[in-house]
């Protein structure tokens, strides 16, 4: 405890404020926002745009102004799109930039208190502990066992150790060990900052989505450039104007461009990863969101994730006798009493509790209207509020002996070990050398191994089994007194058992709730925990995670390869260790599970690394984990995954229903211009007709789109990963359909027309049913909720904006269309409408048969109203 009870004060509150005003905040340099000039440039750069050029050029060279004119609107309405989508997008992803900052723990008038990262001023007296990242450059004042990582640094993935007047770094992390440590420089001037300056240039990469889309739109590109030399030479050997097969080329290759795609799925993406931001889920890199929806094993830590996380230490044992703790969670109030017919032995009980004191690095403040406040572990603190239960002054009491050496906790020995010197003074005035006491604890495993089979270890043994069973964890405690100082490889030797003591932390009332609706989204949990097997059997029982046929089995096994053919059998994984972790999610990848995996300590950083979505605790976990997750739970609720799963399916789904309706609409626009000439129409569309009917059905419904419910079929099953392609399962066959059928009405329109209006007809019929075919693929809606039917507003005022083109005559003039008489108005709507209707029958039909996943249960048990409508 010497570093809590420090000389060092800190800063006051207004020395920080003005130290902050002097050296500005402590952020790393940040890469210039692009300029609006390159953002333009970018949008043009697109092989789409260059498309579009080529064809203004040849539209005008050919004096054809009307479509020239339509051509250099779409491009420039692209481009205004593209920017103004573009700057979207980079808000939202700064403010999740701002909301998954570090922290730090400052001491500022002598309290630690976290604060923001960037607060962090020259001077500072900053705490820290293990999975902390050092948020400046600063020199070690004190420290215990420090050991730091330092390759985000130097490379060097060798924690190395640190102690007092070493330098420490900011962006290394700690691995073990605390200590204080005085701040030097910040921002720009810290090591991060040289080297946030170095990379400040690099530019942020397409996710996954992006790059298969772009890479689609490339071949679209190359396809259509093709199709468009052969329709070209095939007019002219079959002796067409040369010119009007010019037309028709340009014609060609502005019909197959996507052009609103790329824009949709990056408005999408920053789009859904601020929402699920408003919804407490932070998603710190944006394939996340896409990876989301596809998660199907969530692999869960228990303390604090599936438990309240908050401790109740409820009983204590010693070989003498047995008590029972009373009281609620942190609150102050609570006794210690006796257990039923146990015989006292105060003594056995003082020098336990003693214990629970000294090898102990929480603290507890206050107690404010009843309840302590905690800060580190929490069921070290647990430890400390029922020593202040049986003695207010056992803190005070117990400072007499102060640390002078310890071996911290590790996860891997599942125990640590202080030594405590005592300064020689007695009550009685008398002085001596003074003793030195070391205390172990643990898990009862690591501890009574130690002190091998002395009296009451047997017992102890069996008392800790049957706690574990009844769902406590359970801690063993051995201590020694000597009165010379134990040599330091020799800390452990000579501890006799002094007691065990049991905790309970519940399970949090929601984690069934969150197994059953995972369950019900086709999603799997499993419990890996560093707890007893019993403790964990207890826990999992009572969460729904056990059940005929699923196992549970020990980290041991993990460690020999066992699990790796059984993970589906296996629910539950305790005494696991970190790197076991790693195993595990690496095992259910090879049977091709994308997984999400939560963890919150600084060994969890490479299992959240290796999972496909790592999640760490906002408030809880430790700097590492929350540096090392693609989502972070702002409200520590492990709910949030399940919210921001659905809205991940929701982004992947709509992106997809975009694909299908918008690839489908240009499918038929090129199978209509190709096969037009061999039903007599030389050209059945203008160029800018086809840049008007793809603005139409793009550009309004395309935003419309995005916004669109999950369909409640959607959250009964993962999406398909992000990995395979975007045009997997049924949507590549669905675009085959919808554009046949689109293909097929529009001919027949240009049939049926009378002459001279050949094109008019085509022009009207193609786009109403592309509208018609987006109105049969949207998600179902259950009632009349205004808020989810802007698609339907969208894909309204889009066909009104149809008709508009051929009824009002300065878009007549400028899209060469001829007015259409009400009856052939009724001719072209019914025929336009037959696409939609296939669609939407096929889609019943299909949703109707057994299997298909309609009697899947709607109701999602998730925070957040964010599924359905
Ligand atoms: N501060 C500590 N001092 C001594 N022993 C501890 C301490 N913390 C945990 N232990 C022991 O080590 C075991 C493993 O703890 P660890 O923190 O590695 O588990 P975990 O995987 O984080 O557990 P969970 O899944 O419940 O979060 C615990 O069951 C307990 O017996």
């Amino acid at each position: 405890m010497s570093l809590t009870v420090s000389s060092l004060g800190g800063l006051t509150g207004a020395e920080a404020a003005r130290l902050l005003d002097l050296h500005g905040p402590n952020l790393a340099p940040r890469a210039r926002p692009a300029s609006m000039l390159s953002r333009v440039v970018n949008q043009l750069r697109d092989p789409m745009i260059l498309l579009l050029l080529g064809a203004l050029v040849i539209v005008i060279a050919l004096g054809d102004l009307s479509d020239g004119i339509i051509i250099s609107a779409v491009i420039v309405l692209n481009t205004v799109i593209g920017v103004v989508q573009e700057l979207r997008a980079a808000t939202a992803i700064a403010a999740l930039d701002r909301l998954s900052a570090p922290r730090a723990t400052v001491l500022r008038d002598g309290v630690p208190v976290t604060v923001d990262g960037s607060e962090v001023v020259p001077g500072d007296v900053v705490r820290l502990e293990a999975g902390d990242v050092v948020p400046a450059d600063g020199a070690v004042v004190e420290a215990a066992g420090l050991q730091i990582d330092e390759a985000a640094m130097t490379g060097e993935s060798v924690p190395v150790g640190r102690g007092p007047g070493d330098d420490v770094q900011s962006g290394t992390v700690v691995v073990r060990g605390r200590a204080l440590v005085t701040i030097t420089r910040t921002g720009a001037d810290s090591g991060l900052g040289r080297i946030a300056a170095a990379l400040a240039s690099t530019t942020n990469r397409a996710t996954p989505l992006q790059q298969r889309l772009a890479r689609l739109s490339r071949q679209l590109v190359v396809l259509t450039l093709a199709l468009t030399a052969v329709v070209f030479v095939l007019g002219l050997l079959r002796g067409e104007d040369a010119a009007d097969m010019l037309i028709l080329a340009v014609s060609l290759a502005v019909a197959a461009i996507p052009e609103s795609l790329p824009a949709v799925v990056s408005v999408s993406l920053a789009m859904g990863a601020y929402r699920m931001a408003q919804q407490h889920a932070l998603v710190r890199w944006l394939p996340a969101v896409e990876t989301l929806g596809s998660v199907s094993v969530l692999a869960s830590d228990k303390t604090g994730t599936l438990t309240e996380g908050r401790m109740l230490l409820q009983h204590l044992w010693t070989p003498e006798s047995s008590w029972e703790v009373s009281g609620h969670g942190y609150d102050a109030a609570g006794t210690v009493t006796l257990s039923d017919g146990a015989p006292d032995a105060p003594g056995s009980l003082d020098l336990l509790m003693r214990d629970l004191v000294l090898c102990n690095d929480a603290e507890v403040h206050g107690p404010e209207a009843g309840t302590w406040r905690v800060v580190g572990d929490p069921m070290e603190a647990a430890l400390l509020i029922a020593a202040l239960k049986r003695d207010p002054a056992a803190l005070t009491a117990s400072a007499r002996w102060s640390r002078v050496e310890e071996i911290t906790f590790d996860s891997s020995t599942q125990r640590m070990t202080t030594v405590h010197h005592d300064d020689g003074h007695h009550d009685d005035g008398r002085h001596d050398d003074g003793a030195w006491w070391t205390v172990c604890k643990g898990a009862p495993e690591a501890v009574l191994d130690l002190v091998g089979s002395r009296p009451g270890v047997d017992e102890a043994r069996v008392v800790a089994e049957r706690l574990a069973r009844d769902g406590f964890r359970v801690l063993a405690f051995a201590d020694a007194l000597s009165t010379t100082r134990p040599a330091s490889d020799r800390l452990e030797d000579g501890l006799a058992l002094r007691g065990l003591v049991a905790i309970s932390d519940p399970a949090s009332p929601h984690a069934a709730g969150v197994v059953r609706a995972c369950r019900e989204a086709g999603i799997r949990t499993i419990l890996i925990t560093g707890d007893h097997p019993a403790t964990a059997r207890a826990i999992a029982d009572q969460i729904g995670l056990l059940g005929p046929g699923v196992e549970l089995v020990e980290g041991d096994l993990v460690a020999a390869g066992g699990h790796v053919d059984r993970v589906e059998q296996i629910g539950v994984y305790a005494r696991t260790r970190p790197e076991q972790k790693v195993d595990i999610v690496a095992a259910w990848q090879r049977r091709g599970a994308v997984v999400a995996m939560t963890g919150d300590g600084v060994n969890d950083a490479p299992a959240l690394r290796q999972a496909d979505i790592g999640v760490a605790m906002g408030d809880r976990g430790t700097e590492v984990a929350r540096q090392a997750a693609d989502l972070v739970l702002a409200d520590d609720d492990l709910r949030t995954v399940v919210t921001a799963v659905a809205e991940g399916r929701r982004i992947y789904a709509n992106i997809r229903m975009f694909l299908r309706y918008g690839l489908s609409g240009g499918m038929a626009e090129i199978l209509v211009i190709l096969l037009a000439p061999f039903l007599g129409m030389v050209v059945p569309l203008a160029p800018g007709q086809i840049l008007w009917i793809n603005m139409l059905t793009h550009g309004v419904p395309g935003v419309a789109f995005g916004g669109e419910p999950l369909d409640p079929q959607d959250m009964a099953r993962p999406s398909p990963s992000p990995e395979r392609s975007v045009l997997g399962g049924e949507l590549l066959g669905q675009i085959l359909v919808a554009g046949s059928l689109i293909t097929a009405i529009s001919l027949a329109a240009g049939l049926l027309a009378p002459a001279g209006a050949v094109q008019t007809w085509v022009f009207l019929a193609l786009g109403l049913a592309q509208l018609g075919v987006g109105l049969a693929i949207r998600s179902p809606r259950r009632g009349l909720a205004l808020r989810s039917r802007s698609l339907e507003a969208a894909l309204l005022l889009a066909a009104l904006l149809q008709v508009a083109a051929v009824t009002w005559s300065p878009l007549q003039d400028l899209l060469g269309t001829t007015a259409v008489s009400w009856s052939e108005g009724g001719l072209l709507l019914g025929l336009a409408a037959l696409p939609g209707l296939a669609v939407a029958g096929l889609r019943l039909l299909r949703r109707s048969r057994p299997g298909s996943g309609t009697s899947v249960p709607g109701a999602v048990e998730v925070p957040g109203a964010m599924i359905g409508s």
